[in-house]
């Protein structure tokens, strides 16, 4: 497939000449990704290249201390915490490894935290919360706690939320880590399909070639550094 930028035009997301350090630790030395709407692109690389502290930048959860985040035409590296967090509410949605359900809410309640903070009412967002879940097969545990479900249904809840409020970007840090490799490839083939149905692109942030082979393209980093290496997949 040919996935060079004049074949899809401008990128939706893209980061150029990233540095972000944590006190005398560089994570980031001149890091560059792009993403296109509708793309999965991985980002992989050996632990501690700098994986997580890229997709950060990207989503705007973490400052840059030096480079540029374009999301179309807006600096999100300049941008106000009121403007992030909508942007995080309504186009951005993010997956972690674990621990990002509220552990008081059932899954459904879960699900649908994220529409009522952006105003929709509570029916209306139960209904929808339990089409996603259901979608992803875990329509059952609808009024089960985290705690009381399975790492692959707290994950398949995880996407529910993630995808709930029709995201432009999915970031997904390892969203498969905590899981065995079958539950895990399983939740990466729903991820996928789910976003190419709503058209959402995937930042998808691993360090297992199988997961990475779910996506369109992978970018590798070295000691916090894209290389040469960002090729198709
Ligand atoms: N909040 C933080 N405070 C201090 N150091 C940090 C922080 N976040 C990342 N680092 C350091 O920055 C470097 C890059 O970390 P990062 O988590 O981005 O890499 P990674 O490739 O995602 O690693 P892993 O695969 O192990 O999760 C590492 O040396 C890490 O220890």
């Amino acid at each position: 497939m040919n996935t060079t930028e004049s074949a899809h035009g401008q990128p939706l997301l893209a980061a150029r000449g990233l540095y972000k350090a944590y006190g005398s630790t560089p994570a980031l030395r001149g890091a560059s990704a792009q993403l296109r709407a509708g793309e999965i692109v991985a980002v992989t690389g050996p632990s501690g290249s700098g994986k997580s502290s890229l997709l950060h930048c990207m989503a705007g959860m973490v400052r840059p201390d030096h480079g540029q985040v374009m999301y179309g035409d807006e600096h999100l590296a300049h941008a106000s915490e009121d403007r992030l967090s909508e942007l995080r509410r309504t186009q951005f949605a993010v997956v972690f490894q674990f621990g990002q359900l509220i552990p008081e809410l059932t899954a459904v309640d879960n699900v649908s935290l994220p529409l009522i903070l952006g105003g929709t009412d509570r029916r209306t967002a139960h209904g929808q919360a339990h089409s996603w879940l259901e979608r992803f097969g875990v329509l059952d545990r609808a009024e089960a706690r985290p705690g009381e479900l399975s790492g692959g249904q707290e994950q398949r809840v995880a996407l529910a939320r993630a995808l709930v409020t029709g995201p432009r970007i999915v970031f997904a840090d390892e969203p498969t880590g905590a899981l065995d490799s079958l539950a895990g490839e399983q939740v990466m083939t729903e991820l996928t399909a789910a976003a190419r149905e709503l058209g959402a692109a995937v930042l998808l942030v691993t360090h297992d070639a199988t997961i990475a082979a779910y996506a369109d393209r992978e970018i590798r980093l070295t000691d916090g550094r894209t290389g040469a290496l960002e090729v198709s997949a």
